[in-house]
């Protein structure tokens, strides 16, 4: 186990907002672990994602990538490096309605180059595990309500990378999935990824290795 990402001395504001979201933020995430972040509503859960993944720069202060700030890097070089390193479930998962849960899992690996007979099998591996292997063959559309987020951790995982950034992705889940997405993400831990799961399920601490809880910045911060 070691520390893999790190916040240090973040802050953090949207343009033309008055309130930062983070105004001094130290945090660090380790491989092997599933750290859930909680808070409110508006406390900055999803923010930090994005910071952590080079695709929102903090106001200042810096993110580490195994020591490295990955934060004095041009666009071009975090582009790459996210590429490499990172698996992203967006919390809106954005799937391609006219494709398969397969095709969305695969496509966009193999348009980076993953081979498209590795892809597959790992497509179908990864949502057998995630419990969508009924699903396999369908389109988003044809597929209950809640389950798009599971794709989306599907693809994120799909170039096996090694750090996992996951918005909400048990949202909208009964208790039974939601418990059943916990392990497989404790699976993927267990193989050295440091997963990351920004959420609002009120039973995170029960399922992750570590918390961390953001709060609400006071307005006048
Ligand atoms: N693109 C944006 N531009 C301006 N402000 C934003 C933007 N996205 C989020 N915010 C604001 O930043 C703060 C943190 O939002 P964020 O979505 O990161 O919190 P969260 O904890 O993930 O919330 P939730 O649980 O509702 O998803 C909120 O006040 C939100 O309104």
């Amino acid at each position: 186990m070691s520390v893999v990402l790190e916040a240090r001395a973040l802050r953090f504001i949207y343009p033309r907002r008055v309130t930062p979201v983070f105004t001094g933020l130290d945090a660090s995430f380790s491989s092997h672990r599933v750290t859930a972040l909680t808070g409110p509503p508006g406390s900055g859960k999803s923010s930090l994602l994005y910071l952590l993944a080079g695709l929102l720069s903090p106001t200042s202060g810096h993110v580490l990538h195994c020591g490295t700030a990955i934060t004095g890097w041009p666009d071009w070089r975090r582009s790459v490096w996210r590429s490499q390193q990172v698996g992203f479930a967006f919390q809106d998962a954005m799937l391609d309605s006219t494709r398969s849960l397969t095709e969305n899992v695969i496509e966009s690996a193999v348009y980076e180059g993953l081979n498209p007979r590795t892809a597959r099998q790992r497509a179908l591996a990864m949502l057998d595990r995630f419990g969508l292997a009924d699903h396999a063959d369908l389109r988003p559309t044809e597929m209950p309500g809640g389950q798009a987020q599971r794709v989306a951790l599907c693809r994120a995982l799909l170039t096996e990378p090694a750090i996992l950034l996951a918005d909400e992705p048990t949202g909208g889940l009964d208790a039974g999935t939601t418990r059943q997405v916990w392990q497989a993400l404790g699976e993927v831990a267990a193989k050295g990824v440091c997963v990351l799961v920004a959420t609002r399920d009120v039973r995170a601490a029960a399922f992750a290795d570590d918390v961390v809880e953001l709060g609400l910045v006071p307005a006048a911060v």
